[in-house]
């Protein structure tokens, strides 16, 4: 994360008390992550994670968030489970905001993923997309693209030139470009921002899933082609076809794509390259100076919408 709120000693320990895990013996705010901010909590019993909701999450949207956690944990899926507190209440409110515990997961996230943890990745995103299924809660996206214009709309041409002289020009076609419709498709309960800091591994063994907070019902392929542009890309902006092609492999061992969704896969990277680069421009312009928090930089998905509309469906071939 980065932590937005400050927290003392007496307030954590207060609001640990409410749980049944043990008297706090340490908490660590956490600098990765832009969202929400996050302790590592440490108590005489085990280690959590303390999460405050901060920043685009509706707090009638954490009973999704968090039962998705615990439906997809019971079956198995490498998700931290949500800790309970001593009156069975997922999260609780503490100084005006949402906060919630949940299970810590061991492992790290990959800065430069292979072809064996992106082949991992895959297969336990497909695990994930059967396992979710029967999921009882639906939320509808909120990155959608007439969301994503609106937003765009919002930052003005000022704003996104303000990130970058050349931002503008360069998302103008994908701002263009008319949405899919991907409601036909076949759906599940999706991550929808499956980005390597957002997986924890030891070697290629995926550990831990996290950061649900972009969770929604909507189309596999979303979630797949969203996955696609946040894995397969060097620091330098290069497509790894290697990682690209073991990521695809992955998914297709557990499950596989019908062919209407394989032939939608460019056009959907580019919804996502797009929504991407509205999310991280609303970022940019919008973070306090004195959040301890690194900002994203749009550009990068500007030039994967770029790579995405040259190189078309051949890239998932
Ligand atoms: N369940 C977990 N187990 C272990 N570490 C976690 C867990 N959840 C979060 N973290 C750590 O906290 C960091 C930020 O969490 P994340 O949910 O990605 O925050 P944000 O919503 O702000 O992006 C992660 O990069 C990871 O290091
Ligand atoms: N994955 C997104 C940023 C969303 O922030 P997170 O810290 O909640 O994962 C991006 O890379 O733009």
């Amino acid at each position: 994360m980065a932590v937005y709120t400050h927290l003392g000693a007496e307030d954590l320990a207060e609001l640990i008390a409410h749980y049944d895990v043990g008297d706090l013996v340490s908490a660590k705010g956490i600098a990765e992550g832009v969202s929400n901010s996050n302790w590592l909590i440490e108590t005489t019993r085990s280690r959590y994670i303390l999460t405050m909701y901060e920043r685009r999450i509706e707090l009638g949207d954490l009973p999704y968030f968090l039962g998705l956690l615990d439906h997809l944990s019971a079956k198995g899926c490498p998700v931290p489970r949500t800790i309970h507190d001593r009156s069975g209440a997922a999260f609780r409110m503490e100084s005006g905001k949402a906060v919630a515990l949940i299970e810590f997961l061991p492992g790290v996230s990959p800065t430069h993923p292979t072809p064996d943890q992106a082949r991992s990745v895959g297969k336990v995103l497909a695990q994930l997309h059967i396992a979710s299924q029967d999921f009882t809660l639906n939320r509808a996206n909120t990155m959608g693209f007439a969301d994503n214009l609106a937003v765009l709309e919002q930052c003005g041409e000022g704003g996104l030139a303000s990130i970058h002289p050349d931002l503008p020009a360069m998302i103008a076609p994908a701002r263009a470009a008319a949405a899919i419709d991907l409601a036909d498709l076949p759906q599940a309960n999706i991550h929808a921002d499956l980005f390597p800091d957002n997986v924890l591994m030891l070697g290629d063994k995926v550990t831990g899933l996290i950061d649900f907070y972009f969770a929604c019902t909507g189309a596999m392929a979303l979630d797949l082609a969203t996955t696609h542009a946040a894995w397969c890309f060097a620091g330098d902006g290069g497509y790894r076809e290697n990682v690209g092609s073991a990521l695809m492999a992955g998914y297709e061992s557990a499950r596989q794509l019908e062919p209407r969704e394989r032939d939608l896969l460019a056009e959907i990277a580019k919804g996502v390259a797009l929504r991407f680069v509205t999310s991280r421009a609303e970022d940019w312009l919008d973070t306090p100076d004195d959040a301890l928090v690194t900002r994203k930089d749009p550009m990068q998905f500007a030039k994967r919408w770029q790579f995405y509309n040259q190189h078309g469906n051949s890239v998932f071939r």
